[in-house]
């Protein structure tokens, strides 16, 4: 095992303050920020290290920084703290054109008056250095690099940044490996790095294994702030996949029942890698509660929904009903945001599952807890309707065929039909349903007739007025 390279953290006063009217006008426009509507009105340094000194012909400096936002009305009266980000900043004299649209500002005053400051993540050198660091397992300041020594790091990968939207940030390094550096950072064991390294252990060749990690100890919490995972080179997401085939008018059942089979490969390598419980009346309560309180909260903020909140609501009552009866159900670690997106294929026709993170909106410790693997399958089910409705020309059927295929294929690798479990896969599709059409209403309002219309399905037809 290679020894880690310790180095001292080195920070200069004064750049945050430097950096703070550039970053409030700057971050609110990344895609990855999660305050969004509400402005930005003064950032408090995390931890801030100095990988390379402002200074310097080339500065990188690492960031975490706490954004101030005026409270939600939502939020009500609770003090929040303010989201905390992970920062790349570099430091030049001036910007080489490639790196032009990494700018974010020239700073007027401090340290860095003077100098240009730039989207780091955008320049080799700093994507070089990072990787340098993962191989050295590299400690600096609270920063450690860490990685898995049996798998071979090489150092002349050729880094490229990708540009498609994303939660958070990734940079490939020469087709072999991909970094993904996590950009709302919260303390604690992160699903994005734990899942995947329990899926390796179990040898589960669905999930790309982890090759390195990127982790800051900060008063004695431990945050995961990037993931080094095996690239799939060549591969295509479900997503652009399924619209492809559905724009040529091809069958999808194939490669439905196959992902299927995946979900299946995955979860029950997870049943056997972390603990599975039984979740009986108490806890299917509580269950069904969270569910509709997210109802009642999504009423809130998309009226529309309104006249289907009966219709919804009978689902989970029919959940609690059962769980009342007697009925109880296995938990264990599931994916919990699996969608299309989250599928990739490569070009011999094999399907890895990635992004372990969760639904990003919600405490760590709620990600993590176990929960019925009918969750996973009601959001894939989910997405099989979206691609159906997304734009195209509606192919009769074609969800229905591909949400039956799916099924097919999880039941023959998990010897479980999650049809067999009718009212907890109403519940957790109506739950999702719910969630879409707040998501669309927030991010893409275009979209909201989408799960507007699975909504109308699941309600049990029309509105009740
Ligand atoms: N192991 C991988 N191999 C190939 N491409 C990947 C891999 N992991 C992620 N990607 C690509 O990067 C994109 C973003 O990854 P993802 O983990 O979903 O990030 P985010 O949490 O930011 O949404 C994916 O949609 C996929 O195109
Ligand atoms: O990208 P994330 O994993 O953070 O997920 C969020 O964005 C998704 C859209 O990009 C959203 O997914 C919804 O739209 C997809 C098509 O774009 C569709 O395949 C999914 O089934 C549907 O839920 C996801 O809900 C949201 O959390």
């Amino acid at each position: 095992m290679s020894e880690a390279v310790i180095r001292p953290a080195v920070t200069s006063p004064g750049l945050l303050a430097s950096l703070d009217p550039l970053l409030r006008e700057w971050l609110p426009r990344q895609r990855w920020f999660a305050g969004k509507g509400r402005p930005v009105t003064g950032f408090s340094q995390v931890a801030a290290v100095e990988l390379l000194p402002w200074n310097a012909k080339l500065g990188l400096l690492h960031l975490l920084v706490r954004a101030h936002q005026p409270l939600a009305p939502t939020h009500g009266a609770l003090p929040h703290p303010g989201d905390c980000y992970q920062l790349l900043i570099g430091v030049r004299e001036t910007l080489p054109p490639h790196l032009a649209p990494a700018l974010i500002g020239h700073p007027e005053e401090g340290p860095l008056a003077g100098r240009t400051v730039y989207e780091a993540l955008h320049d080799p050198r700093a994507a070089d250095l990072l990787l340098e660091a993962l191989r050295t397992r590299t400690q600096v300041g609270g920063l450690r690099f860490e990685r898995d020594t049996r798998q071979e790091l090489q150092d002349d990968l050729v880094p490229r940044v990708v540009t498609a939207e994303q939660s958070n940030s990734s940079i490939v390094y020469g087709d072999t490996f991909i970094l993904k550096l996590l950009r709302r950072i919260l303390p604690g064991i992160n699903p994005d790095l734990e899942l995947p390294l329990a899926l390796a252990r179990e040898d589960c060749p669905r999930v790309p294994a982890p090759a390195g990690w990127m982790v800051a100890d900060l008063d004695a919490e431990t945050y995961v702030l990037g993931v080094l995972q095996r690239f799939v080179p060549g591969a295509t997401d479900g997503w652009d996949l399924a619209l492809r085939e559905l724009a040529k008018g091809e069958d999808f059942s194939g490669e439905a029942r196959a992902l299927g089979r995946a979900t299946a490969e995955v979860h029950t390598a997870l049943s056997r890698a972390l603990p599975t419980v039984t979740l009986g009346h108490t806890q299917m309560d509580m269950l069904v509660d969270g569910m509709i309180e997210r109802l009642e909260a999504a009423v809130q903020a998309v009226p529309a929904l309104r006249p289907y909140a009966p219709g919804l609501r009978s689902a989970f009552d029919a959940l609690a009903e059962l769980a009342a009866e007697g009925e109880t159900w296995t938990a264990q670690r599931i994916h919990g945001d699996l969608h299309l997106g989250q599928c990739l294929r490569d070009p011999a026709g094999d399907w890895s599952l990635i992004d372990f993170e969760g639904e990003p909106s919600k405490p760590l410790a709620e990600r993590r807890l176990p929960q019925p693997t009918a969750r996973d399958v009601a959001g894939m089910l989910r997405s099989f309707d979206y691609a159906a409705h997304s734009g195209q020309p509606l192919v009769a059927d074609w969800a229905d065929v591909c949400r039956a295929a799916y099924c097919t294929g999880y039941a023959e690798v998990s010897g479980r039909d999650p049809r067999s479990e009718p009212v907890l896969l109403r519940a957790y599709e109506t739950d999702k349903a719910i969630y879409e059409v707040v998501y669309e209403a927030r991010h893409r309002p275009d979209w909201l007739p989408v799960p507007l219309a699975a909504v109308h399905r699941l309600a049990g037809g029309a509105a009740a007025s």
